[in-house]
């Protein structure tokens, strides 16, 4: 709050000494024309009548009074309607998403358990990030059964986040279409599709407020739901240690968590939600290797029937997933499981498992464990 007046009297002082400035510079243009004509007056003595004199110098002070008060106005005006150019720049220029809610009577009846099962059909996905841009996905095809766990591995800049921003629809499609359960996901309103798909982002986001209104914000589970899932999460212990408990403090951004902390508060709100569809972003790229092991089995444990689908670095954590996708220059290269990889001589999974040290399929297998 004393940040945010701070910075608005720096901008309004600004102003009102640029109107102070104006006002005396006004003040003094005033002052000299009055002198001018009065000296005017004064050595045409004789030739201007005193009438004249007196009506031109008492018209020019009326002027000169009016004049800033007129000027002043101007400048308001201008710099008042700079904000109304901008509210009319938000809302008719700026492309705004698709509707965030349907219409209720046109709301489909089958999303009522939507999604049930988790089944993702890619279908020649193509997405750009604008339309002038070239495209990042190049129609990806492939059909991800319910349930299953998939690692989506692949070079940086190979497309694995894009995959992720199409399935949220952060960015539509430019051809092709996703279904979730039959749905094409172009069909619905963009709160029934967030609202059902859990993701842990690459760099998560936490809201000021308290740390249960990040975990639960609609207020709809019991203080027990959440202390289990931050159970889960291995949070409890963190989160105990503060005085209020789940009525601490999260400061803007969640700046006084680490963000291998704040990805865990993601990890205990996707728990919570428990989504038949469960998308991690390098989610486990902060937290130390014990941690991500243990967090990777809460997740195997915990999303057991959701389908899962995480965006890897660290190999050794997919390598016991159903299985793979291999992006490259956003089109998939290799798709299949783990091992079925490894056995393939030129393939460029087991090529990145080869740099990792892990040079055959028993050393695959023994990460699973
Ligand atoms: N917001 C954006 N606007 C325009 N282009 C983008 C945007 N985000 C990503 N890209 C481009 O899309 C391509 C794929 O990026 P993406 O982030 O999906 O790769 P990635 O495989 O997730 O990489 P990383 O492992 O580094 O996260 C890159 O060439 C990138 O430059």
């Amino acid at each position: 709050m004393y940040n945010y007046i701070d910075k608005h009297l720096a901008s309004v002082l600004l102003y009102q000494q640029s109107n102070v400035w104006f006002v005396y510079r006004m003040n003094i243009i005033s002052f000299m024309a009055t002198l001018t004509i009065t000296i005017i007056c004064v050595f045409t003595k004789g030739i201007v009548s005193m009438a004249s004199a007196g009506l031109a110098i008492s018209s020019l002070n009326r002027v000169c009074s009016i004049l800033p008060f007129l000027m002043k106005r101007k400048a308001d005006i201008m710099s008042r309607l700079t904000s109304v150019e901008r509210i009319i720049e938000y809302a008719f220029e700026v492309e705004s998403e698709a509707a965030l809610e349907t219409p209720y009577c046109t709301k489909p009846l089958l999303l009522n358990n939507w999604p049930s099962k988790g089944g993702i059909e890619l279908m020649g996905v193509t997405l750009k990030y604008r339309p002038d841009l070239p495209p990042v996905l190049h129609g990806i095809t492939a059909s991800i059964k319910p349930a299953h766990k998939i690692g989506i591995v692949g070079r940086t800049g190979a497309g694995k986040s894009s995959l992720m921003c199409a399935l949220l629809r952060l960015c539509e499609l430019d051809s092709g279409k996703i279904l979730v359960d039959g749905v094409d996901i172009s069909t619905l309103a963009l709160h029934t599709l967030r609202s059902n798909l859990s993701v842990i982002p690459q760099d998560p986001v936490l809201f000021q407020g308290t740390l249960r209104y990040n975990l639960d914000p609609f207020g709809e589970y019991t203080d027990l739901a959440v202390w289990e899932a931050l159970e889960q999460a291995h949070l409890r212990d963190v989160v105990s240690c503060q005085d209020n408990g789940l009525m601490s403090k999260v400061e803007a951004a969640g700046k006084n968590f680490s963000v291998g902390e704040r990805q865990l508060i993601c990890l205990a709100r996707a728990l919570l939600r428990s989504s038949k569809i469960l998308m991690l972003d390098e989610a486990t790229a902060s937290v130390d290797q014990e941690t991500d092991r243990v967090i990777q089995a809460t997740i195997r444990q915990a999303f057991n029937t959701s389908t899962v689908l995480t965006i890897a670095h660290r190999l050794n954590t997919v390598a016991i997933y159903d299985k793979i996708m291999v992006l490259e220059a956003g089109q998939i290269v290799e798709f299949g499981s783990p091992v079925k990889l490894m056995q393939r001589q030129t393939s460029v999974f087991r090529e990145m498992m080869e740099a990792m040290g892990v040079k055959s399929v028993d050393q695959l297998k023994a990460l699973r464990i």
